[in-house]
């Protein structure tokens, strides 16, 4: 903790919201994160929706570099006041998630940050909430919901061809999505391990604790199904259902 801070005070809360990608699934000319939904940027409303939860102090933007201008002016439009930083991305999710970390190098251990995927317009405030309090009792914290699928684990047969390889128990999968919350000594910490080695590769932030710091419990808050990650064309006329019928907001 830093000297200059009340060793009582409440911890900052940061929200990172990643939106360094190019969106190759959607095969736009122009990032997913740039395009509309129901007349709002998909940026605007995950930015949006982490601006509204109370207990957010500030927001950091991660976009794409060639991007960086388009969602200042954006932004700045918007007057989303909480946004503090807005800062190039990596070539990689971790890599970005790496650029949020140094963004908010002058929070302390003790303080929070929640990784959000900018791709993830429907958040609610109440799983945003749900996050920050967990946090209170632990170092990691990740947003998932039960699938109502049976997911299997495959593998290639001699003709290259997939098979599956094990049926896990439904019971004990989950799906991950996003804000995914940390203290920040525990995420710098699985970082600074992950980046220090060559074999490192994730697609989520728990995942890398759960990796390089085991000792660390990575709790688990029930999410909603309607926060879905805009990845594919179909996925856009799904989000543009949810929010007119109020299922999302
Ligand atoms: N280098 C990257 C790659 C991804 N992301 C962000 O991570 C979130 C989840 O990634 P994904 O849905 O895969 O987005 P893209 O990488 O843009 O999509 P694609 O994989 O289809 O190219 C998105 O908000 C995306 O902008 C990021 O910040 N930096
Ligand atoms: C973080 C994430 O949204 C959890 O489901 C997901 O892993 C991101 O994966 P992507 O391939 O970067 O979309």
């Amino acid at each position: 903790m830093s000297l200059d801070q009340p060793a009582h005070r409440r911890p900052r809360v940061a929200a990172a919201v990643l939106a360094g990608g190019v969106g190759s699934r959607m095969g736009s000319a122009h990032p997913k994160q740039l395009l509309r939904l129901a007349g709002q940027t998909i940026l605007e409303r995950s930015v949006a929706a982490l601006c509204a939860a109370p207990e957010v102090d500030e927001v950091v933007v991660v976009m794409n570099a060639a991007h960086l201008a388009e969602a200042e002016k954006i932004l700045a439009e918007g007057r989303y006041d909480k946004v503090s930083r807005i800062v190039p991305g990596g070539a990689s999710r971790s890599e970005s998630s790496l650029a949020a970390l140094q963004a908010v190098d002058d929070y302390d251990d003790n303080d929070l940050l929640l990784l959000h995927d900018a791709a993830r317009p429907l958040v609610s405030g109440r799983t945003i909430t749900a996050c920050v309090t967990e946090l209170t009792e632990v170092g990691a914290v990740g947003v998932a919901v039960p699938s109502s699928d049976t997911v299997v684990q495959v593998t290639l047969d001699a003709s290259g061809r997939e098979v599956i390889a094990a049926v896990p128990d439904r019971a004990a999968l989950r799906r991950m999505q996003t804000p995914q919350g940390f203290r920040l000594g525990v995420i710098r910490r699985a970082y600074a391990r992950a980046f220090a080695d060559p074999g490192f590769t994730a697609t989520d932030d728990c995942g890398v604790v759960l990796r390089y710091l085991p000792e660390e419990p990575v709790r688990i808050v029930t999410g909603e199904e309607s926060n879905i990650k805009v990845t594919h064309p179909s996925d856009l006329a799904v989000a543009e259902a949810l929010l007119r019928t109020g299922v999302a907001q």
